[in-house]
């Protein structure tokens, strides 16, 4: 088949999956919590099975990371989450305030479209399909070309388990024909609710350009920062740990450590008694120069690949236990390769006078690169991790914990999550760990009927009476417009509410 043709029926069966989306979804939509439920821990169970399988074909196919931590993000995007999200409420009536006569409706935003990562196709993929099930939504799946294999089989065993458990037909989906034309189609078919985009940040703008709301879990570049009362032997482990778990690819892996000068010495002494290798400069510029392509994107070359393989590229040799490269950094800067997000198991070592200082370098950092995205502090200083906290442009400020397993929810109690928000500061809408919430309406219901003077802050009877107030609230204050409503109508309420607005005002300015 030519590559016309491939594009054609890749927007043909876009154009399909969103429709047959559609309309399983309708059948969903009226699914209770339990019955969604049911479906999850189906899922959640018969995909935990394949768990190890899936691990070492995610590796195989795409080259990145060690399928023995895929195998444990497999669980943990499975039987993990499963557990975490049984006992949510997040469709039908998910809260209510008898005393403030409040209720908030959960109600799924319809059918979603969702990009993988090809570092964590696998994960992902089940992670995005639970918390989608279980928000009663539809969800249409664009494998990412270079772990399509492995997407299909984990997205086939999901299918299969979800319709024999009573999963309406179509409302998991998935491409069978790989072409960016068919992710477009996706993307821009007018009957999608939501676009949830991990990793890829070559489509982040496609995906925005396709003028739907648009979730997107992107690059980061954590710094670590250990203080002079932290213990530097657990600090350093988690550190390790953390950067060596799949080889450095979840974007909440540390990127720098940031030492205090005081502690220097120890820290570095007890990072080489962990596997950690410092570069020479002239090491550290030859590894830096393969981190990048020439556009400036990271080279997936260097991808998920173990400090054995990476020193190997620049022709040295070091001991089979090396777990991490680290470089001697002293500036950050766009042209600086250590200051910007690597997704392999290289750390920037920076050291600094004091945790203000530190805290300065920490911000520097995550405004070259990876802006709202995560941060570590290891101390035991509440004051500054306070104003750690306080200062720093980050969605998730981890403490005393690995930040990779820290951030997406596993050493930590952050809800458990394969895309993390990076906030407004990050370009994105939510900082949150994504969960089933972000995937839902709230209708909010209120029931209570408040009296007249307790809403006009002391403004005289008859002005309130004047304006028109009564007749409004007359109508349960809520203004009607739109098809089917009378122009007039509408045109006299947006009338009396200026008038009302108008007069209300001395009373607000005083
Ligand atoms: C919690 C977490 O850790 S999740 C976040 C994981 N972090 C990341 O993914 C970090 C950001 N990712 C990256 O920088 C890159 O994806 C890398 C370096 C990891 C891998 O790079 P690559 O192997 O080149 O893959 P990349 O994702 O850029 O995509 C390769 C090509 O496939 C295309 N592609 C990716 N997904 C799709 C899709 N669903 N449909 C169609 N095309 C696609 C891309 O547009 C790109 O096309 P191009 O080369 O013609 O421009």
């Amino acid at each position: 088949m030519n590559r016309m043709d491939n594009d054609l029926l890749a927007i043909q069966e876009a154009r399909i999956l969103i429709e047959n989306a559609r309309e399983a979804q309708k059948t969903l939509a009226t699914f209770s919590q339990e019955k969604l439920d049911w479906i999850v821990e189906r899922m959640a169970a018969e995909v935990a099975k394949y768990a190890r399988e899936l691990a070492m074909m995610s590796q195989e196919e795409t080259g990145f990371g060690k399928w023995q931590d895929k195998y444990i993000k497999n669980i943990f995007a499975s039987d993990f989450l499963c557990k975490k999200i049984r006992a949510m409420k997040v469709v039908g009536i998910i809260a209510e305030d008898k005393e403030n006569q409040t209720m908030d409706v959960g109600v799924p935003v319809g059918v979603i479209v969702a990009l993988l990562p090809s570092t964590n196709p696998v994960s992902t993929a089940i992670y995005k399909t639970l918390i989608a099930i279980k928000s009663g939504n539809a969800i249409v799946f664009s494998p990412h070309p270079k772990a399509k294999k492995t997407t299909r089989r984990v997205l086939e065993i999901l299918v299969r388990t979800a319709e024999a458990s009573g999963l309406p037909c179509g409302a998991i989906g998935y491409q069978r024909t790989q072409a960016l034309e068919g992710t477009l189609g996706l993307m821009n078919h007018q009957d999608i609710a939501l676009i949830i985009v991990t990793g890829v940040p070559k489509l982040v703008k496609a995906a925005y350009a396709a003028g739907k709301p648009t979730i997107y879990g992107g690059p980061g570049n954590g710094p670590a920062f250990i203080e002079r009362s932290a213990d530097i032997k657990q600090a350093v482990a988690d550190i390790i740990t953390s950067r060596t778990f799949d080889y450095g690819i979840v974007s909440a892996s540390e990127q720098s450590v940031v030492a205090e000068e005081c502690i220097a010495d120890e820290v570095r002494q007890e990072l080489r008694r962990n596997g950690g290798y410092f570069l020479s400069e002239e090491e550290s510029e030859q590894l830096g120069k393969l981190f990048l392509r020439p556009d400036g994107s990271v080279n997936p070359d260097i991808v998920g690949k173990s400090a054995v393989e990476l020193a190997r590229k620049i022709g040295i040799t070091v001991s089979e236990n090396t777990k991490v490269l680290i470089s001697e950094q002293r500036f950050v800067s766009p042209a600086n390769p250590y200051a910007k997000e690597k997704l392999c198991p290289v750390l920037a070592f920076y050291v600094e006078k004091d945790w203000l200082n530190a805290c300065e370098k920490c911000i520097e950092l995550l405004l070259n690169d990876g802006r709202g995205h995560t941060l570590v502090i290891h101390s035991r200083n509440e004051q500054v991790i306070r104003e750690f906290a306080l200062k720093n442009p980050v969605s998730r400020v981890l403490v005393n914990t690995p930040a990779t397993l820290g951030g997406i929810g596993g050493t930590t109690n952050l809800f458990p999550a394969l895309t993390l928000g990076c906030g407004a500061v990050g370009g994105g809408f939510t900082s949150d760990n994504v969960s089933p919430l972000n995937l839902i309406n709230i209708r909010k219901v209120g029931y209570g009927v408040r009296k007249l003077e307790d809403i006009t802050c002391g403004v005289p009877a008859e002005s309130v009476e004047s304006a028109g107030l009564t007749r409004l609230t007359g109508l349960n204050g809520s203004f009607c417009s739109g098809p089917g409503y009378p122009k007039e109508r509408t045109q006299d309420l947006n009338k009396l509410l200026e008038t009302l607005l108008e007069q209300l005002l001395p009373y607000r300015n005083a």
